[in-house]
């Protein structure tokens, strides 16, 4: 019986690595719900290959135009539409394994619920993670939920511990690219523009995460996941500049034994090996020729090249409400330098100053985690000299 997937973020970058895969293996994988936001176009196309039950789009005008285009073509896929939707097919009967793929906080409420729901979770959204790590750790330790990391660090160090489950490690060590801005000369960051941010030297991936790993915000993020996905305090994980992409993380033990996984930077990888777990499937990566690869080089980050990782680190090592507030802060400030309203370097200033004009807060329910969220995008935005969101 092949495993049902509902995949959360079907038309985004993982979310393409995802299909590829299933593509490849129909006999293992056949997809229950395919998600998107607005890109219905795409969405379409989708579920006239992968012949879905369910897709879920945005907003009702959004779900009649992809409803009356299906119709059209013949495939009697059911369109729903909302953030409520997405919680529906994400706790479904009829799904066993959901991808969480959808990028920012809008992936949180459906991957609680699939957590309650006693769901295999192949998380990609790391951003819900961060904002809600005791709350959706504790929901899985309650139910039969599995959770399997996808980011590819994580998915590194899930590897490493397998060969050694029983035994706690010393020490993480995460590896960075360092971003399109690695040696870039510091005077000309804040001219740079939302295409050069994005322009990432080893991964393809959504305009979101790429601004991230520009700015090393998204290993700050990766530091808050790994204390939680592996119980292990901040302060035992490290970051390491690795520009080749080719080693995703370490593990350390007592006797000083380093762990590692190896791979060409190809999300099928990590996605191949969370979706057959605990067999192995073909992904269609290129194999690795260690004879032909640039050599292989470990720096520590400069902390003042990238101000967004200090502040995670920061945050990391303190509790889990600063960690949404640092979330909601730079998605809106991303978003902000996306669109053209901000520098690159005013990422930084927002995200540091809704962290400093925010007071203590709780993190204790989904409820206080997206009050703490709205809370701090309000403070964002403003601090961004942008509108109020409606
Ligand atoms: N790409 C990668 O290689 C990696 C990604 N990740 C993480 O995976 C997640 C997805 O990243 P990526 O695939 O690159 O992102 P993309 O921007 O490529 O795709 C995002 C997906 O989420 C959907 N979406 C966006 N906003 C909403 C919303 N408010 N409600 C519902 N759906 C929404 C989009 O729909 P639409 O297309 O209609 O806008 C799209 O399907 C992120 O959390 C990222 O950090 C982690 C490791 C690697
Ligand atoms: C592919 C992946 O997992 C990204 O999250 C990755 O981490 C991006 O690369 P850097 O963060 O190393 O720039
Ligand atoms: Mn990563």
């Amino acid at each position: 019986m092949p495993q049902r997937l509902a995949l959360l973020g079907a038309t985004g970058s993982i979310g393409d690595s995802t299909l590829d895969l299933v593509a490849r293996h129909p006999e293992h994988f056949s997809v229950f719900a395919l998600t998107a936001h607005h890109n219905i176009d795409k969405l379409c196309r989708l579920c006239l290959a992968f012949r879905p039950e369910v897709a879920v789009v945005a907003d009702e005008a959004a779900a009649a135009r992809l409803s009356a285009w299906l119709l059209a073509l013949g495939q009697d896929t059911e369109v729903l539409h909302g953030p409520q939707a997405l919680v529906d097919v994400a706790r479904a009967s009829q799904c066993d394994t959901v991808v969480a793929a959808i990028v920012g906080g809008a992936g949180l409420a459906p991957t609680l619920a699939a957590a309650k729901a006693g769901k295999r979770i192949l998380l990609a959204n790391k951003e819900a993670l961060v904002m809600s790590g005791a709350l959706l750790m504790a929901s899985v330790a309650a139910s039969t939920a599995q959770l399997l990391p996808v980011d590819s660090e994580h998915n590194a160090i899930f590897q490493c511990l397998s060969s050694h489950p029983e035994v706690r490690p010393e020490r993480l060590i995460l590896t960075a690219s360092g971003g399109p801005f690695l040696t870039r000369p510091l005077e000309t960051l804040d001219s740079v523009t939302p295409d050069q941010a994005c322009a990432h030297p080893k991964w393809r991936m959504g305009r979101k995460i790429s601004v991230d790993c520009a700015t090393m915000m998204n290993k700050g993020l990766e530091v808050i996941e790994a204390r939680w996905l592996f119980a292990m305090p901040a302060e035992r994980i490290e970051v390491l500049i690795h520009p080749q992409s080719i080693v995703h993380s370490m593990v350390v033990y007592a006797d000083q034994s380093v762990l590692a996984q190896l791979g060409n930077p190809d999300m099928r990888t990590p996605i191949a090996q969370a979706l057959a777990y605990p067999r192995r499937i073909d992904s269609g990566v290129d194999p690795l020729d260690l004879t032909r690869c640039e050599p292989l080089v470990f720096a520590r980050p400069d902390l003042v090249r990238f101000p967004c990782l200090r502040l995670a680190l920061e945050v990391a090592r303190d509790g889990c409400a600063l960690s949404v507030v640092l979330n909601a802060a730079n998605e809106v400030a991303v978003a902000a330098f996306l669109a053209g309203a901000l520098t690159f370097n005013d990422i930084t200033r927002v995200v540091s100053q809704t962290l400093e004009q925010t007071a203590s807060v709780a993190c204790d329910s989904l409820e206080a985690i997206e009050d703490t969220d709205r809370q701090a995008r309000a403070r964002a935005t403003q601090l961004s000299g942008l509108p109020p969101a409606r």
